[in-house]
């Protein structure tokens, strides 16, 4: 997958001043990754590879852990003074926004998060990691820490050719909201909750 540097300037948040670059891919898709501190040397960079929902990061949704994974890992990436998130527009687990709307009104019927996306025709998690690997190729980046409480997310990045050399644990406070889904992530996916 080809990607390019589109843009780069600054993000000041409340946990650090990121660098935020942008990029362009070959599929039309934009990524943008937040970086800090000298993410370039050799040492392996913590990371997160954080796919993009919109309900969760930009509009405190409490059916996931999206937001709260989103803020946590800015702010150990912030502690440290030095890290990456690459922030993956594979929103709804690659389905896209309205489909994922529509996976959450067969939630709202009582399926479950993989029974909703097989019933919609799609498959449980239709992500592809690839472009990650581009991403974190074209800055540089040889090694990750990986935060994530996703063993195949893990596995597909390896998958990909990115050397995660950790697990770093990416536990966040659970809602009532998504306790259920949160067991489910647990029982289907393998998430080490
Ligand atoms: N299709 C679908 N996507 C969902 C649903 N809930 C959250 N998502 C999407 O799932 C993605 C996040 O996946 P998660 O399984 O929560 O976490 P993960 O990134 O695989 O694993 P962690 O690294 O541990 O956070 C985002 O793209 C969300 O938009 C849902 O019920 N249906
Ligand atoms: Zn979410």
């Amino acid at each position: 997958m080809q990607v390019t540097i589109a843009a780069e300037t600054k993000l000041p948040t409340p946990f650090a001043e990121f660098k935020l670059i942008g990029f362009d891919t070959e599929s039309g898709q934009e990524h943008v990754v937040l970086a800090l501190g000298d993410y370039q040397s050799d040492e392996p960079v913590l990371a997160r590879v954080h796919s993009e929902c919109l309900t969760g990061d930009a509009l405190f949704s409490q059916r996931c852990d999206c937001g709260p994974q989103l803020e946590a890992a800015m702010q150990k990436v912030a502690k440290e003074g030095r890290g990456v998130i690459v922030y993956l527009r594979q929103e709804g687990r690659g389905i896209g926004l309205i489909n994922k709307l529509r996976a959450y009104a067969e939630q709202d019927k009582g399926l479950d998060t993989v029974e909703a996306n097989e019933i919609l025709g799609f498959l449980p998690d239709a992500r592809d990691y690839q472009v990650a690997a581009s991403i974190l190729d074209t800055l540089g980046i040889k090694a990750i820490r990986l935060m994530t409480n996703n063993p195949e997310k893990l596995q597909s990045l390896q998958d990909a050719g990115i050397n995660v050399t950790e697990r770093v644990p990416h536990h966040v406070a659970g809602t009532p909201h998504n306790k259920h889904y949160m067991a489910t992530k647990t029982k289907k996916f393998g998430h080490l909750l």
